[in-house]
C-alpha cells in the first residue's frame, strides 16, 4: 500500500537553486519553476458573459529534462470571493536542444494536447501539435499559450483557443505572481 510518510527518494524541486540539479536543457525555463498564482480574464464568443478567475500555476523538475506542469483555476466573482472551480490539467513539458518544446497536458474535461514551441528569453510560446478528445468532450481543434517572464516574479499567459466551430482566438490571460519561497 502507499505509504504516505515515506520520503519519495527523488522529490521534485521547485527552484533552480534547490537539489537536484535542473538539467542542462532546462536553461531556458528554469525562470518558471516554482508555484504562481493570481487573477485572470476570460470570454469566448459562444459564452453569454465574460469571467474572472483566480490560478494557480506549478512547475517543477526531478533533475531530468523535462517539467511537470500542474494547473487548476476557479471562478471568482468581481470581490475576488470564490464561485466554482474550473479548469485542471496537468503535463509534461519535454525540453529540446535549442530551447524547442515538446509538451502533454492532460484536462479532465476529455482533452488531450500535444502543444510544440520554444522557450527563449523569458518567454515560451507553445502551439497545438495534435488535440485528442473523448468520446463526450467538446470538440477543441487547436490552443496556443504563450506565457512572458516580465520579471523574475511575474509571469503573464495567455491562452487563445480554437473549438465548437470558432477560430482561434482569445480564450484566457492572467497576471500571476511567484508564490513567495519558491
Ligand atoms: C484558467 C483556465 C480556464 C478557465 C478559467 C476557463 C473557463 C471557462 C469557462 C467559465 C467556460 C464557460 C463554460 C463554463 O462555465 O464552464 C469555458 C468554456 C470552454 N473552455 Fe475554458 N477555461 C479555461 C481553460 C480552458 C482550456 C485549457 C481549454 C481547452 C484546451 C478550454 C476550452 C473551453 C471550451 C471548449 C469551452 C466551451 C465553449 C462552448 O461550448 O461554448 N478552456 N471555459
Amino acid at each position: 500500500m502507499f505509504d504516505r510518510d515515506r520520503k519519495h527518494p527523488y522529490p521534485d524541486a521547485l527552484r533552480a537553486d534547490e537539489a537536484p540539479a535542473p538539467h542542462a536543457l532546462l536553461a531556458p525555463v528554469t525562470g518558471l519553476l516554482g508555484t504562481w498564482t493570481g487573477r485572470g480574464h476570460g470570454s469566448y464568443p459562444t459564452l453569454a458573459e465574460e469571467f474572472a478567475y483566480e490560478q494557480e500555476v506549478t512547475f517543477s523538475h526531478d533533475g531530468r529534462p523535462f517539467l511537470h506542469y500542474e494547473a487548476r483555476a476557479w471562478i471568482i466573482d468581481a470581490d475576488g470571493t470564490p464561485m466554482r472551480p474550473a479548469a485542471r490539467e496537468s503535463g509534461w513539458w519535454r525540453m529540446q536542444p535549442d530551447g524547442r518544446v515538446e509538451a502533454l497536458i492532460t484536462q479532465p474535461t476529455g482533452i488531450a494536447e500535444i502543444l510544440v514551441g520554444g522557450a527563449a528569453d523569458g518567454g515560451v510560446d507553445l502551439a497545438t501539435h495534435q488535440v485528442a478528445l473523448t468520446p463526450t468532450a467538446k470538440e477543441v481543434t487547436a490552443t496556443r499559450r504563450r506565457y512572458t517572464l516580465t520579471d523574475e516574479d511575474t509571469l503573464d499567459f495567455r491562452h487563445d483557443l480554437a473549438a465548437v466551430g470558432q477560430p482561434l482566438q482569445y480564450h484566457l490571460s492572467a497576471h500571476l505572481r511567484r508564490q513567495n519561497g519558491n
